[in-house]
């Protein structure tokens, strides 16, 4: 049987992240150099595995957090599918405290359950997981055994809640960081184990630096 995996990173740092500024589907920021750092990291610690196919969103993030592999002229695939969540109004500046408290209202209404709640000129968790499903088939039916896909932290909590099967009003327990890696394997019944989450190790020297 085809065990099939499936490295999922979230991209390097951007100063927007650094700022803790939500960027969304609708700022294209470029990673920093502590980002393109933790790209150099993770390629150096993984470099061998043999990946047939790398995916990236459409925004610039994805793709500059995985050059090292690109460079080494693995076949790659945009799928603007995985794009991060748009946070429609909130993207881009330092929210207001008014708007703040909004934001924390909204992240405990999905927290209940109320998955179609958007955010205002965004949208909602369900939007995203029916665009993400058709993107997270085409990954599943790739016929390669190891792939990587680098995408965003909040669209990451959905992929991850979809492809295991979780209740999506329970994706904040899947924790992100800037190339964090979740690493997926294939099961015998056609569905995904998680093998490791929210993985950091080789980030390492980034922290002693
Ligand atoms: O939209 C953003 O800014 C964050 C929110 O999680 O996502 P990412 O940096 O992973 O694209």
């Amino acid at each position: 049987m085809n065990r099939k995996k499936i490295y999922l990173v979230r991209h390097g740092q951007t100063d927007f992240n650094l700022k803790g500024v939500v960027q969304g589907s609708g700022i294209n920021a470029d990673i920093n150099e502590t980002g393109k750092k933790q790209g150099e990291l993770f390629f150096k610690a993984y470099r061998n595995v043999p990946f047939d196919q790398l995916y990236h969103t459409a925004l610039i993030r994805t793709k500059q957090s995985i050059q090292g592999f690109l460079d080494l002229g693995i076949p790659a695939t945009t799928l603007p599918e995985l794009n991060e969540i748009s946070w429609g109004d909130y993207e881009g500046t330092p929210m207001t405290p008014d708007e703040s408290q909004y934001y924390h209202h909204m992240l405990n209404q999905w927290k209940i359950g109320n998955l179609d709640y958007a955010i205002a000129g965004g949208e909602s968790p369900n939007i995203v997981a029916a665009r993400m499903i058709k993107g997270i088939e085409k990954i599943i039916s790739d016929p390669g055994e190891n792939v990587l896909v680098c995408m965003h932290g909040r669209a990451m909590r959905i992929f991850l809640s979809l492809i295991l099967k979780k209740d999506l009003k329970n994706m904040d327990d899947f924790e992100h960081q800037n190339l964090c890696l979740y690493l997926l394997e294939k099961n015998e019944d056609g569905g995904f184990d998680l093998l490791r989450g929210n993985d950091v190790s080789h980030l390492k020297e980034l922290d002693e630096a």
